[in-house]
């Protein structure tokens, strides 16, 4: 079922500012800043040969990352993101093991223009994980 590592999410307190660092520091290829008002962040994705970084930034007065932020001001690892062959499959095997799916329990099209949805962090390991239909 649990594919390839889509991407992992950093939550920041300013985008441009992280994609600045990422690119000076580390010459990376940092995407443009891509609002996602649906999901109340505002996302760029760091480019590597074998997966993504994506780097949040909160949109909106009800962002929920915005409690993230305010526990880790500076940023912090806020997600990772696994692709599955069939997402409604496999938040019905979570949801059989346990897990808690987030929101409405139906997914919503993330920023690669698929289905996403996400498992409550405590169901998993302390981590916060998105599936995203390869
Ligand atoms: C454009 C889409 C894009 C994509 O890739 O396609 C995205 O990735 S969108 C990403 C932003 N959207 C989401 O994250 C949606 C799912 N997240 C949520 O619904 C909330 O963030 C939630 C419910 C996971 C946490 O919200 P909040 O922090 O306000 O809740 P609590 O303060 O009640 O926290 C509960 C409990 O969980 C711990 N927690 C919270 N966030 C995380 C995290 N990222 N990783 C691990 N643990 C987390 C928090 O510390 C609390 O623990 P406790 O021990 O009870 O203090
Ligand atoms: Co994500």
């Amino acid at each position: 079922m649990i594919g390839r590592l889509n991407h992992v999410a950093i939550a920041v307190p300013d985008l441009e500012a992280a994609s600045a660092l990422y690119r000076n520091a580390l010459g990376a290829d940092v995407t443009e800043p891509q609002p996602e008002p649906a999901h109340g962040v505002t996302v760029v994705f760091v480019n590597l040969p074998n997966t993504k970084i994506e780097f949040l930034e909160p949109l909106g007065e009800d962002s929920p990352i915005r409690a993230f932020l305010d526990r880790n001001p500076g940023g912090g690892i806020h997600h990772l993101c696994y692709e599955v062959d069939d997402i409604h499959a496999a938040r019905d095997r979570l949801v059989a093991a346990g897990a808690r799916v987030l929101g409405s329990g139906e997914p919503k099209i993330g920023a690669h223009g698929k289905p996403v949805l996400f498992l409550h962090p405590k169901d998993l390991l302390g981590t916060l994980v998105e599936l995203e239909q390869a």
